[in-house]
């Protein structure tokens, strides 16, 4: 659905060399990326800012051209070819609206029906089915300006997805919502990819949208992919260590256990590091047989963590858990 070959995009930019002198630089944005989404994946792109996400959504959508490479969505050439692809993708910018500022939101999905050329009765069923998911019924006559965060982003989804697209780009469709609205907007987008098998690339700083709705990420970084795989994979090569938290009845010396090793205690609560390829049941056993044992929990490496750690070297090999992070 995705094809990404070899791409590039450079901006000639001004920079300040001097108290008066100006020289123009070049920037890679995009610096020579490669890969392909099939039909109905549904993957993460992620990136610290300035990495170069926007910049590959500008030219998967027909906004921006490549420098160089080759870009094609579903078969076309999003600039050459940006209007039959409008029909066939949504795209969703979590930053702005595509909807009509002073118009009801049920207004502005009737004018993008006429923009779309989708004919009545379709669009009928769609907006009664998007209204019923997305739960827009309490403020489809309400004008857009007026709408929260949460109940706009709701409209520009279903703004990106009343001509039934089979393709859905969104960049940051989470930022800045409320938990219960995040839930709403993430519960609708697995809903999307599992029953209409729409092909979704999500970009996104929300570390928990792709944990909750994608076994593929994509990590770009000064404008190179670093890593792209499963989320499993990337917290195993990330090869942390899980985290026992131990709370014993009251304070005591530090836990000496086989498996795992100690590396905080603070009062009565003390951490122990499980490497990898331990046992975490067994180290758990052992504990609970030889201390006098309150509570105990068990923390998976945080993707969080894996995360930062990818970004600061450049490359998924050699983590290992800092204890000043816990
Ligand atoms: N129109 C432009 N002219 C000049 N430089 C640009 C332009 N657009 C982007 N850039 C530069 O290209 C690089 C990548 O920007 P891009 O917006 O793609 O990053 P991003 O990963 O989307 O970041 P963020 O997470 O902050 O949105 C940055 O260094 C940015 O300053």
């Amino acid at each position: 659905m995705l094809e990404v070959e070899d791409v590039r995009k450079t901006f000639a930019v001004r920079r300040r060399t001097g108290r008066l002198r100006r020289t123009r630089v070049n920037v890679d944005a995009v610096d020579g990326i490669s890969f392909t989404v099939g039909a109905g994946e549904f993957v993460g792109y992620l990136g610290p800012n300035g990495a170069g996400k926007s910049t590959t959504i500008k030219m998967l959508t027909g906004i921006l051209t490549p420098s160089s490479g080759r870009v094609r969505v579903a078969g076309l050439d999003p600039v050459r070819q940006r209007t039959t692809l409008a029909r066939r993708i949504g795209v969703v910018f979590g930053q702005r609206t595509t909807l009509w500022w002073d118009l009801p939101l049920r207004d502005s999905l009737a004018l993008i029906r006429h923009l779309y050329r989708v004919d009545r009765a379709a669009h009928r069923t769609r907006l009664a089915e998007l209204t019923e998911v997305l739960e827009l019924g309490a403020f489809l006559d309400t004008p857009v300006r007026q709408l929260s965060l949460g109940q706009r982003m709701c409209g520009d989804l279903a703004a990106a997805l009343v001509h039934d697209p089979e393709i859905l780009v969104l960049d940051e469709p989470t930022i800045g919502l409320d938990v219960i609205s995040k839930a709403t907007v993430r519960a609708f987008l697995s809903r999307l990819g599992a029953e209409r098998g729409t092909t979704i690339l999500l970009t996104t700083h929300d570390l928990g949208d792709i944990e909750r709705l994608c076994r593929r990420v994509m990590v770009i970084d000064h404008g190179r992919l670093a890593y792209d795989g499963s989320l499993e994979r990337l917290r195993a090569t990330a090869d942390a260590d899980r985290i026992l938290v131990v709370d014993l009845a009251h304070p005591q010396a530090p836990i000496e256990v086989d498996g795992a090793r100690l590396i905080r205690t603070d009062g009565p609560r003390q951490w122990l590091a499980i490497p990898p390829d331990g046992n975490a049941a067994a180290v758990v056993a052992g504990v609970a047989a030889r201390y006098d044992v309150e509570d105990i929990a068990l923390r998976e490496p945080d993707i969080e963590d894996v995360v930062t750690r990818l970004y600061r070297t450049g490359a998924a090999a050699g983590f290992r858990w800092e204890p000043d992070r816990l």
